[in-house]
């Protein structure tokens, strides 16, 4: 049994492998002993899950007899010294176990099949200026703490606290002042030196922290050196990909691609060709970037994959995988897809992968299939953005259309509101309309081109609210958002991260208003009060009421990171079970 002979402090000569120590105290014991990282004064570590290997316990001078009654009276007393809060924590690891165990890992089949496992971290040419290559491993972390950033993994490569210091051509320079975007933000400063650096990186940080420059800008680089070295043609292709859970997520990324393509172009650097490849487009319409050879694909799992198989497009050249909201995407049933894709890559890759949340499932894949990962985390997994102001407001789901019109009058546009519902999402859209409220609406129900026409609008600005179900928006970055509504409030506490970091972005402040009414599960609004508390927000009266089983000190929910329950009854786990993998984009799931 793990860490058992550290752990015994009773005093008896306890050896036997089979002795009885809580879960909990297992993995604190183990955790003790594992700590690897700089954080190491922290109580546990979360790349530990990287490390499988076992201490094993010492030999016994006891007879059976008398081990059989230590053992004993040694399981009685640990059970009656069980806490609630350990009681959890075996229950909690037992769910998510058993949860593990019905899904396949998130490997590449092909690896799997042929033993293959990759060990040598990627190289580049790639170094940080002089004097940060000088600078101690103590300068470093300094500055990490100065800006929240928590690292695990080994030879960590060193932050660059400005665009400069990442060695950027001056076209990526102006472009990013052209854009406002003048100094990195957290998860920027430390993740775009780690991936520089070739090494496989996992990375965690709130919304609208400009995760997606985080991959893209380092694809984009990577790309860029190859076409400079070896010009691509015809059918070659793709040196990257990066994989979007949706088709409206990939757009905006690859959008981003090709301006700062096109700014590097400007200046005389060799293009980069960037194709979009999602569900619900003509891959026609791109038939110049197929002719010519691309160096980036951003896709959906679904899509990408039908190409592949088609062999339309081939991982021949293919070095990079970057997966934005890898726990989305797992969510929503794309895994065989992801695994599926990753057969079809012929050499060992580069992986950044980013996600929100770290649920067992990613923790199993970043395990199997990235090289000595370092982990970039910028706050708790699941943790809501300080940035946004969190009102929340007792309504009666009868009087919440009149408040809504209200509610518009606190900040001026643009704003979203929210609804699960497709029904209400129509409903509030058409009572805007006759108010003479320019608004658009958009749900799974709306076909591509009004979904396309909605977020056009909308993000030029043309309209002024956008009401919208919640999967609609995920990962969507609308400019300058100033309130975001939650007509009704998700049942799931990550979409009501989700929901509310469409505001509050790039350092900028917005507004969060959320109807609350009896209609929401007691356990939601648990999660709730945990998020407000946390982040430091106004807790309404009626939240005050609500039953507390965790008695003011929450574990987590190791499934979602709700804060307000346990792995017992999380509302993703249920609805999870009740799901079935979806087989293509996002339009079939919203
Ligand atoms: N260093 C920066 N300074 C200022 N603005 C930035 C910076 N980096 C990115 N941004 C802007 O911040 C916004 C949010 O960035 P991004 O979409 O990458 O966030 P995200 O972390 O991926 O959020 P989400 O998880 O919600 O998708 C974008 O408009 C982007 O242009």
């Amino acid at each position: 049994m793990p860490g058992i002979d550290d752990n015994n402090d009773i005093g008896f000569d306890i050896s036997d492998d089979d002795i009885y120590v809580p879960i909990a105290q297992r993995r604190a014991t183990l955790l003790g002993n594992k700590k690897t990282s700089e954080n190491d004064d922290r109580p546990n570590s979360s790349l530990d899950f990287l490390n499988d290997d076992s201490n094993k316990a010492s030999t016994s001078s006891k007879t059976l007899l008398e081990e059989s009654q230590v053992i004993l009276s040694e399981k009685k007393t640990q059970d009656n010294m069980k806490s609630d809060i350990q009681r959890r924590a075996e229950e909690d690891a037992d769910i998510v176990d058993a949860h593990t165990k019905q899904q396949r890992k998130l490997i590449p089949a092909a690896e799997l099949a042929h033993g293959i496992s990759y060990s040598r971290i990627m190289e580049t040419s790639w170094k940080p200026p002089e004097y940060i290559r000088q600078r101690s491993s103590e300068g470093n972390s300094l500055i990490r703490r100065k800006h929240h950033i928590l690292v695990e993994g080994s030879d960590i490569p060193p932050p660059c606290e400005t665009f400069a210091d990442m060695k950027l051509p001056g076209a990526i320079l102006r472009y990013l002042k052209f854009k406002k975007i003048l100094s990195p933000t957290p998860i920027q400063i430390q993740g775009i030196s780690t991936a520089f650096s070739g090494r496989d990186m996992i990375g965690i940080a709130f919304t609208g922290s400009g995760k997606t420059l985080s991959f893209s800008l380092p694809t984009l680089m990577f790309a860029l050196e190859e076409e400079s070295k070896l010009g691509f043609d015809k059918g070659e292709g793709p040196i990257g990909i990066i994989l979007c859970p949706s088709r409206e997520l990939a757009r905006q990324t690859h959008d981003g691609l090709i301006q700062m393509s096109r700014a590097l172009n400007d200046d005389g650097y060799p293009l980069v060709r960037s194709l979009l490849c999602i569900g619900g487009i003509s891959m026609q319409d791109q038939s110049e970037t197929l002719q010519n050879g691309f160096h980036i694909v951003v896709a959906t799992p679904g899509r990408l994959l039908d190409m592949l198989e088609k062999g339309k497009i081939t991982l021949f050249s293919c070095r990079y995988l970057c997966l934005d909201e890898a726990d989305r995407m797992i969510d929503m049933g794309f895994e065989e897809d992801v695994r599926s894709i990753m057969s079809f890559f012929k050499h060992q890759r580069q992986t950044l992968l980013f996600s929100a949340t770290m649920p067992k499932k990613i923790q199993d894949f970043a395990r199997q299939s990235l090289v000595e990962p370092i982990l970039v985390n910028v706050g708790r997994a699941g943790a809501a953005n300080l940035d946004v102001l969190q009102e929340v407001e007792f309504i009666e789901p009868e009087a919440k259309m009149v408040y809504l019109l209200e509610c518009l009058q606190k900040t001026p546009p643009p704003v979203i509101i929210f609804s699960d519902l497709k029904n209400d999402v129509d409903d509030i859209h058409e009572y805007l309309l006759l108010k003479g409220i320019e608004a658009v609406a958009i749900h799974g129900s709306k076909s591509q081109e009004e979904r396309e026409f909605a977020i056009e609008t909308f993000k030029s600005g043309r309209k002024d609210v956008m009401v919208a179900s919640g999967v609609a928006s995920k990962g969507l970055d609308f400019n300058d958002i100033q309130h975001v509504i939650n007509f009704t409030m998700p049942k799931e506490i990550e979409d009501y991260v989700h929901q509310i970091g469409r505001t509050g972005r790039s350092g900028k402040t917005g507004v969060a208003t959320t109807f609350v009414n009896h209609s929401v599960p007691e356990q939601t609004l648990l999660d709730l009060k945990y998020l407000l508390k946390e982040a430091k927000q106004r807790i309404p009266s009626f939240l005050h009421d609500v039953v507390d089983p965790f008695d003011g000190k929450p574990s987590g929910c190791p499934i979602c990171g709700g804060l307000g329950h346990s792995a017992v009854n999380c509302p993703k786990l249920e609805d999870a079970q009740k799901r079935k993998p979806k087989g293509d984009e996002i339009g079939s799931s919203w």
